[in-house]
């Protein structure tokens, strides 16, 4: 057993959490740049939480800006153990109606202009990532929606877009009708691959906004309904972050689903023509194999 520290990303909306005892603002530095923002870290029910602003205070990070690989390997170098994603998306679903939360289980990724991995050449590494959420995470973010009385949804495919603009009318049917999307957003792209490839597991909930553009009765996508949507689905994640550190504990046994060991034989460069800079700069998120 390790000591299982919670890692939150907060999407749009989302930008502190309450209740933490001890609670305090912490830099962190990183060999792939500055995170978003500080890590708001402290206690909760006895487990330690680590909470991250993904587009910063004052949302300042476009989707594409985010520097997800350096907020990534600064919650490795804070000891979190368990990253939870909490993001505004649009729904291809009547019945993911704004105010719901979507489980997400699967992901399509579209996005084409950030960097997605943290290895490259000199250090070459195939994770997978077919089951790209952690089914242990998942079900504690399900427990913990259902307790707070959310009208959640286990499981949903979400569509990741670069953005920053919303989708056209003929995307937005395509991603529903030919592709099966169930929500979409712009940002767990490439979040979810590169968390799989630090070896943390992973869970998304998908905080429902709007019904993108597809839906005959509710038109195009408007950001300032959405913002009014967000702030009531911002106090929901609150209520169910809240609940995490009671129903996932301080002690943490190794994950049963293998998220923790994502790169047990996913390293191809031998030692001998590994390039030291990439080996020296990847110390916390693949130390433990390299
Ligand atoms: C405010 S609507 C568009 C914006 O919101 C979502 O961000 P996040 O996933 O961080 O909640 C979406 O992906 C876009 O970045
Ligand atoms: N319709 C939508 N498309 C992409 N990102 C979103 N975030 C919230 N709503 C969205």
């Amino acid at each position: 057993m390790t000591q299982a520290v919670i890692g939150i990303i907060g999407g749009s909306g989302l930008y502190e959490i309450a209740g933490l005892q001890d609670a305090t603002w912490v830099s962190v530095e990183t060999p792939w740049g500055a995170p978003s923002d500080q890590f708001f870290t402290g206690m909760l029910n006895g487990v330690k939480m680590v909470f991250l602003p993904r587009h910063g205070r004052g949302h300042v990070h476009t989707p594409s800006s985010v520097p997800y690989r350096a907020n990534i390997d600064a919650m490795k170098q804070l000891g979190v153990t368990d990253v939870f994603s909490l993001s505004a998306t649009g729904s291809f679903r009547d019945e993911m109606a704004p105010g719901d939360f979507v489980i997400v289980d699967q992901f399509i990724d579209r996005t084409f202009a950030r960097e997605k991995s943290f290895f490259g050449p000199g250090c070459v590494a195939h994770v997978s990532v077919a089951h790209p959420t952690c089914p242990r995470l998942s079900d504690a973010a399900e427990a913990a929606a259902r307790a707070e009385g959310i009208n959640v949804h286990r499981g949903g495919t979400y569509l990741a877009m670069e953005g920053p603009q919303f989708s056209t009318l003929a995307e937005s049917r395509m991603y529903r009708e030919a592709w099966g999307a169930d929500v979409i957003g712009m940002t767990n792209m490439p979040e979810a691959k590169l968390a799989r490839e630090a070896e943390l597991c992973y869970a998304s909930v998908a905080m429902v906004t709007d019904y993108d553009s597809w839906h005959p009765d509710h038109g195009e996508v408007d950001v300032t309904k959405i913002i009014a949507t967000l702030m009531g689905n911002a106090d929901k994640a609150r209520g169910l972050v809240a609940r995490l550190p009671e129903l996932l504990g301080a002690q943490r046994a190794d994950c049963p689903h293998g998220c923790d060991k994502a790169l047990e034989f996913a390293v191809l460069t031998g030692p001998e023509h590994r390039d030291a800079a990439l080996v020296a700069k990847l110390g916390a998120v693949a130390g433990r194999v390299l």
